[in-house]
């Protein structure tokens, strides 16, 4: 597994350059095998890379068709709130290109089949990953060619946060998340394991409030402390950072 830091001068050119480096991996993998799959995040960072993917104008260099879209975590909330990451991510992007909707796959919300119970709902997501399961882990999750990641102020990543059950769990390939620091307090995420199955994990984030838990994730510390230093891919693990948040690494 290779590791990556690459700095960025600000947020607007991290996301637009993320965005660039999301259409050409898709695009090679599609050329490789006729598809592609890829895991979104929430967050502005992650959000802001969607909607830079959608004023590409490479955007046509992918057959949207053909991509398997997956997320790394949801928060639990009602169909359409607009708080929700799927929610988010359909007005930034998916929405405006021709995907199959049978390979969109979002987490559950809170007012679907698995009412309030975010633990049900999270078994149920595993369940889906497991269906379409790779033979390259063995771990029950598909191929993933990128699964994309933000870091909060305290180095959570996805909606596993430090010191919680779910940052350590090691069996599960997802988790529902209870009391988050981060509102709303109730989300499903993927477990570290299930991460680890991709092969490239990209971290990615800005601004100075994400300095120290960078730092300290490229520094060496537990992913029970800092969870987004547990966020590693098979192949490759690249943090796209601004010079903001990369500001206290040596
Ligand atoms: O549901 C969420 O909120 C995200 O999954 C979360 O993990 C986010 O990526 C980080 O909190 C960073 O968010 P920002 O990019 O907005 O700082």
């Amino acid at each position: 597994m290779t590791q990556q830091v690459l700095v960025h001068r600000g947020a607007e050119v991290l996301a637009a350059a993320a965005a660039a480096r999301l259409i050409t991996r898709i695009a090679d993998a599609q050329a490789a095998r006729g598809s592609a799959s890829v895991v979104l995040t929430g967050g502005r960072t992650g959000i802001g890379v969607l909607e830079q993917v959608r004023r590409s104008p490479a955007l046509d260099a992918v057959d949207w068709s053909a991509v398997d879209v997956y997320w790394g975590d949801e928060r639990f909330l009602p169909s359409g709130d607009p708080e929700r990451n799927e929610t988010q991510a359909r007005q930034a992007l998916l929405d405006h290109v021709e995907l199959d909707p049978n390979r969109v796959h979002p987490m559950a919300p809170s007012d679907g089949k698995f009412g309030q119970d975010a633990d049900a709902a999270a078994a149920h997501y595993a369940e889906v990953l497991a269906a379409t399961a790779a033979a390259e882990t063995d771990i029950a999750v598909p191929h993933f060619d990128v699964l994309m990641l933000g870091v909060g102020e305290e180095g959570h990543t996805a909606s596993l946060f430090p010191e919680t059950p779910y940052v350590a769990e090691e069996s599960k390939t997802v988790v529902g998340v209870h009391d988050c620091p981060k509102p709303p307090p109730t989300r499903i995420s993927l477990t570290l394991p299930a991460i680890r199955a991709a092969s490239e994990v990209w971290l990615m984030t800005t601004g100075k409030a994400k300095a120290e838990p960078i730092a300290a994730a490229l520094g060496g510390a537990k992913p029970v402390d800092i969870p987004a230093a547990g966020a590693t891919g098979r192949e490759r693990t690249l943090w796209l950072l601004d010079t903001d948040a990369a500001s206290d690494l040596p």
